[in-house]
């Protein structure tokens, strides 16, 4: 086989090849390296630095081994040198510690642990359809929200997919993508329902788990969800933990599975636990006179952005809404739980942009808002604790800015509480409040809760949340129910007397009964204290519904004067709903007078039926026979039919008025039968003037058939009706002297007939004699209609002539 043959062109394939072996001999240029190789390397590099890290020496984001995306993202945001706290704890947590920070309120908490996070899925190469790989739980929704924001903007060269997963969102939408997020940013009770109810979203690859505010999240309130949440997690895991106020508790660490913590307090040795720039006072003041205070305080920061926390969502909304109504010349705010989510986020939207403001909030506004530019924080009612103030007042004087926090206390708080503040190394100054620079708003808001019934609904429901706030409260030594003076501070807020609260009854009662000698420790407390006794004792038990005793207790119960008065006053119930069901009546009670006849009450078996509940009885029978008693119907014309009721007739049957009714209806059945009398006449009137015109029509054809001469005129007869004569037309109209039987009235019918009869009888001789019709008087204007249809007298004589000369 030649080669050549199967091989042709080889003198070409070898040229071919020579010059291949040429371009062999070339440098060839360095294939331009794949992202994800560029990644690798990146990545390799990083993580040999991680044990490099020196936090003393870092000065710069820079000098951490951080991603350059990273990088990018925080040049981009501005941030190019590290706080403190990120200067300790981002190096620790590259290494892969898990991590308890702390650090004093706006000192960057935020981005300790957001850089982390941003590094480890980096690290891992982390894709969407690897799931969640980080998860952020924060208390509130508007913290929440503020992360997300924080992780948008220094995330924004990555690729990783994020999400917002509160509640007050459309829950359908955030499962979809649920599954393909890769860093969840949520609160504990909306993660949980996606937990129990989304299909296909897992925890199992969880990388990164962060608690924000954690001791929040992990106290009490959280409790439940928190430990349901931890069970879904992956228990291999880097988890941080950051706070102002952190905890250290064994029993959180251990629920969580730490593995050795690094415990980083950058300020654990400071002189103070709240931020340097931050100055706090506080003031004491009464009860009664905070509504002023605060009022007086605003009317003098027209010019600052102000954020006043108070205790209770109820209290929220009714200062909000009594101040609005009084105008003080500044954008007033409110945020609380209670509102919605979009409303809230509105509201929070806009007292970060405003420039001047004053929101009234309760604690959800506590922890971690980063308010730009808060002037002042001023804590209306007490905090629970010394944490929750270092939150509070945390909401000014941010990232080396200044602030001003003013804590308002009562007199019985104040001992205790300015104590435990000194302890914590929180420096604060009592300052007197000039009294004369305060207004009084009582008389203001009285009238106004007495013009606005819902006005006066909220005050009544701000102020037993306050009442019942402070009841709950753990600490008993700051918060001390007994030493306020709940009518003062219910006149204070517009309300005229103090609503019952039914749960301070009881825990009064339950005092008194483990200590029957003592002096009643509440006697200061009118309302509690006074409508409580004998009577609502037996009241107590001899009624079944708690609801009515209530109201007997309060109607009722005075044992003397001057304790009548709260009792009297209108009563509402714990929840707020029943209003107004007690007028008030500020009058002397005599001696007794408010003794419940208990028998009274519960046995109705011996006592005599009034004539009250006789009519109610049978007003009851008749509705049941579906008649109404006493009730006149009026038609009118163009109206439908109106019930009236008859002031007069009330009661029973008013003989008088119904003779007078059966006069009236007489006369009319009377009228109506006349009329049809006189139209029965006209019409026997015309039949006979039809017949007579008839008969003489016949005569006249007749007579001229018998000359022989055709009659060329043929008069037209016009019947009016076809009535049969045998059958009175009036027969179906019943004699109302017979349906009445009125044997006066028999007498004036008669005489009416006898006045119809002479007219019919003179009539019928006129008809019948052919006389003149106009002398009739009821037939007058028929007369005229029926005149052409007789023959004229002329007429008639000649035609009497005619008939004569025949025969
Ligand atoms: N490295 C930085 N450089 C400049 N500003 C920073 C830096 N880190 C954080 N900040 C700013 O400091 C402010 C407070 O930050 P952040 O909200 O993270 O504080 P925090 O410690 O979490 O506060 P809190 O305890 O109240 O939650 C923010 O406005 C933030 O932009």
């Amino acid at each position: 086989m030649d080669i050549r043959k199967l091989v042709p062109n080889t003198g070409r394939f070898n040229k071919k090849n020579d010059k291949f072996k040429k371009n062999k001999q070339k440098p060839v240029p360095e294939v331009k390296k794949k992202k994800w190789q560029l990644i690798d390397e990146e990545v390799a590099v990083l993580k040999t630095k991680y044990s490099e890290i020196n936090s003393s020496k870092v000065e710069k984001f820079t000098d951490f081994p951080l991603s350059k995306l990273t990088l990018d993202g925080l040049s981009a945001s501005k941030y190019s040198k590290p706080t403190d706290i990120q200067r300790e704890s981002i190096g620790l947590a590259l290494q892969g510690h898990d991590i308890l920070g702390a650090a004093k309120t706006g000192s960057g908490k935020t981005l300790a642990f957001l850089i982390p996070i941003l590094e480890h899925l980096y690290r891992e190469k982390w894709t969407p359809l690897d799931g969640m790989g980080a998860l952020i739980i924060s208390p509130t929704r508007e913290l929440a929200f503020q992360t997300f924001q924080v992780l948008k903007k220094i995330g924004t060269s990555h690729d990783f997919s994020a999400g917002l997963v509160i509640g007050g969102k459309h829950v359908r939408e955030e499962k979809e993508r649920m599954t393909t997020t890769n860093i969840v940013v949520c609160t504990p009770g909306r993660l949980l329902e996606h937990m129990e109810e989304t299909f296909n979203f897992t925890a199992d690859s969880l990388q990164i788990l962060v608690l924000d505010e954690a001791d929040r999240i992990l106290d009490l309130g959280f409790a439940e969800a928190m430990n349901a949440i931890i069970e879904n997690l992956p228990a291999s895991r880097q988890t941080l933990l950051f706070s102002a106020t952190q905890t250290k508790s064994v029993k959180d660490l251990a629920r969580l599975s730490l593995k050795d913590p690094m415990y980083v307090s950058v300020h654990e040795h400071a002189t103070h636990s709240t931020p340097a720039k931050l100055e706090q006072s506080y003031i004491v003041c009464e009860l009664h006179h905070k509504i002023n205070v605060l009022w007086s305080f605003v009317k003098n920061h027209l010019y600052s952005k102000v954020l006043v926390f108070i205790s209770c969502c109820k209290l929220v909304s009714y200062i909000h809404e009594a101040f609005r109504i009084l105008r003080p010349g500044q954008t007033i705010l409110a945020l609380h739980g209670g509102m919605n989510q979009i409303k809230r986020m509105e509201v929070y939207d806009m007292f970060c942009r405003k420039k001047h403001a004053v929101l009234f909030a309760t604690d959800i506004a506590a922890r971690g808002l980063d308010i730009p530019a808060v002037n002042w924080v001023v804590q209306m009612d007490c905090p629970e604790d010394v944490n929750t103030y270092i939150h509070r007042v945390g909401r000014t004087a941010r990232f080396e800015q200044n602030g001003e926090a003013l804590l308002i206390l009562l007199p019985s708080e104040e001992e205790a509480m300015v104590k435990q503040l000194i302890d914590r190394k929180i420096p604060i100054n009592q300052i007197k409040v000039n009294q004369q620079k305060i207004v009084n708003l009582k008389c203001k808001l009285e009238a106004n809760c007495a013009s606005c019934l819902e006005l006066k609904a909220m005050a009544q429901r701000a102020f037993k949340a306050y009442i019942k706030n402070i009841y709950l409260m753990k600490n008993k030594k700051v918060f001390d129910v007994t030493k306020l003076d709940t009518e003062l501070y219910a006149r204070s807020i517009g309300l005229a007397f103090p609503p019952r609260i039914r749960f301070l009854q009881k825990h009064n009662k339950q005092l008194a009964s483990q200590k029957p000698s003592d002096t009643d420790p509440y006697s200061k407390h009118k309302t509690f204290s006074d409508s409580e006794g004998e009577g609502e004792e037996q009241s107590e038990n001899e009624s079944s519904s708690e609801q009515t005793e209530d109201k007997m207790v309060c109607a009722y119960d005075s044992g003397n004067h001057s304790k009548s008065k709260a009792a009297l006053g209108f009563e509402v119930d714990d929840e707020g709903e029943q209003l107004f069901s007690v007028k008030h009546v500020d009058v002397d009670v005599p001696e007794g007078f408010g003794k419940i006849d208990v028998n009274m009450l519960t046995s109705t078996k011996n006592r005599t039926i009034t004539r009250e509940e006789e009519v109610k009885k049978k007003q009851k029978l008749a509705r049941k026979a579906n008649v109404s008693l006493n009730k006149k119907i009026v038609f009118e014309e163009g109206k439908e039919e109106s019930d009236e009721e008859d002031v007069d007739e009330k009661r029973g049957l008013n003989i008088e008025l119904a003779k007078k009714r059966m006069e009236e209806a007489d006369k009319s059945d009377k009228e109506l039968y006349r009329q049809l009398i006189k139209q029965r006449k006209r019409d026997e009137k015309i039949k006979l003037k039809e017949k007579k015109k008839a008969e003489l029509d016949e005569m006249r054809k007749r007579l001229a058939a018998e000359d022989g001469e055709e009659d060329e005129e043929v008069e037209v007869v016009f019947h009016k009706g076809d009535v049969d004569d045998d059958q009175d037309p009036l027969d179906f109209i019943p004699d109302p002297d017979q349906i009445y039987n009125n044997t006066d009235e028999e007498a004036s019918s008669e005489e009416e007939e006898e006045e119809e009869r002479p007219k019919t009888k003179k009539r019928k001789v006129e008809v019948e004699s052919e006389s003149d019709d106009d002398e009739d008087d009821d037939t007058g204007d028929e007369d005229e209609d029926v005149s052409g249809v007789g023959a004229s007298l002329p007429d008639d004589e000649e035609l009497a002539l005619r008939l004569l000369q025949k025969y």
